[in-house]
């Protein structure tokens, strides 16, 4: 089990934002986290990579908690921001040398093993550029190539598509399958639930800062007796259903 999330109450001051969350995601398996704005999602994302704390409950990867050894916890995952968390002073390849170090890969190696993406995004040839000239989706390319560098057991990523072109988009989606074929673990943000039925293998749904569904497609269309609906129709039902409350 890449990621376990057990009672998981926590937020932003005492008053929790999320309530009692419980949920795992298996080794090579695609998980998209689904909510209206403010439902919660992010928050969730933050508990997972450590910036915030639980005021109860534990999150675990490959079986160890941040407080149990922080270094191993920290290595296991690479993330992805909402909005591009950029350097001005640093060039492209800075900021690659930059994630080297911090996961203790040898540089010149993970940069020849990110050429192709590198590539394929058409950053190569601007290595050297720094961060003012490149355009919003391009930063959010930079984002992806860091985080792709590592060799990660579990990608954890908010709201990903924002800012890339469709054929980046298609790009990205194939770098995910092709993580997820070596056995790596992915939990992603979205509002882009059509896309989303493309490449997730489960859907996490939140609402209000509490999970109401869990599953694939064919257990939520189950769950909420909707057999041929698709994940927006079953969204949009489920958020009148509660009168608007899933925010
Ligand atoms: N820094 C913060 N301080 C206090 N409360 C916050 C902070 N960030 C978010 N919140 C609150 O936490 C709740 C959940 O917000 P969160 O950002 O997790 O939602 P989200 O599902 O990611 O939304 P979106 O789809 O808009 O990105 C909201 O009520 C929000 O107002």
């Amino acid at each position: 089990m890449t990621l376990s999330v057990s009672n998981l109450s926590g937020g932003y001051s005492k008053q929790p934002v999320l309530h009692d969350l419980n949920f795992t995601i298996a080794d090579g398996e695609i998980v998209g986290l689904i909510g209206l704005n403010g439902a919660g999602k992010s928050t969730t994302i933050k508990h997972i990579i450590g910036l915030l704390k639980p005021l109860a409950g534990e999150v675990r990867i490959n079986g160890l908690s941040l407080g149990e050894d922080n270094q191993t916890y920290r290595q296991a995952f690479s993330y992805i921001p909402e909005m591009p968390v950029l350097y001005d002073e640093l060039t492209l390849r800075e900021h690659l040398a930059f994630t080297a170090m911090a996961y203790r890969l040898d540089f010149d190696q993970a940069l020849a093993a990110s050429r192709p993406l590198l590539e394929q995004f058409r950053l190569w040839e601007r290595l050297d550029w720094l961060p003012i000239h490149f355009s919003k989706g391009m930063k959010q390319k930079v984002m992806i190539a860091c985080a792709f560098m590592v060799e990660a057991s579990l990608y954890v990523i908010d709201e990903p598509f924002l800012g890339l072109d469709p054929l980046a988009a298609n790009d990205f989606i194939a770098m995910l399958e092709a993580r997820k074929q070596a056995g790596a673990s992915v939990l992603l943000s979205t509002h882009e639930l059509q896309r989303a039925e493309q490449y997730c293998d489960r859907y996490l749904f939140l609402a209000a800062g509490h999970l109401v569904a869990d599953g694939s497609l064919a257990d939520i269309q189950a769950q909420f007796q909707m057999p041929d609906a698709n994940l927006e129709e079953i969204y949009l039902h489920l958020a009148k259903e509660s009168g608007h409350a899933l925010s």
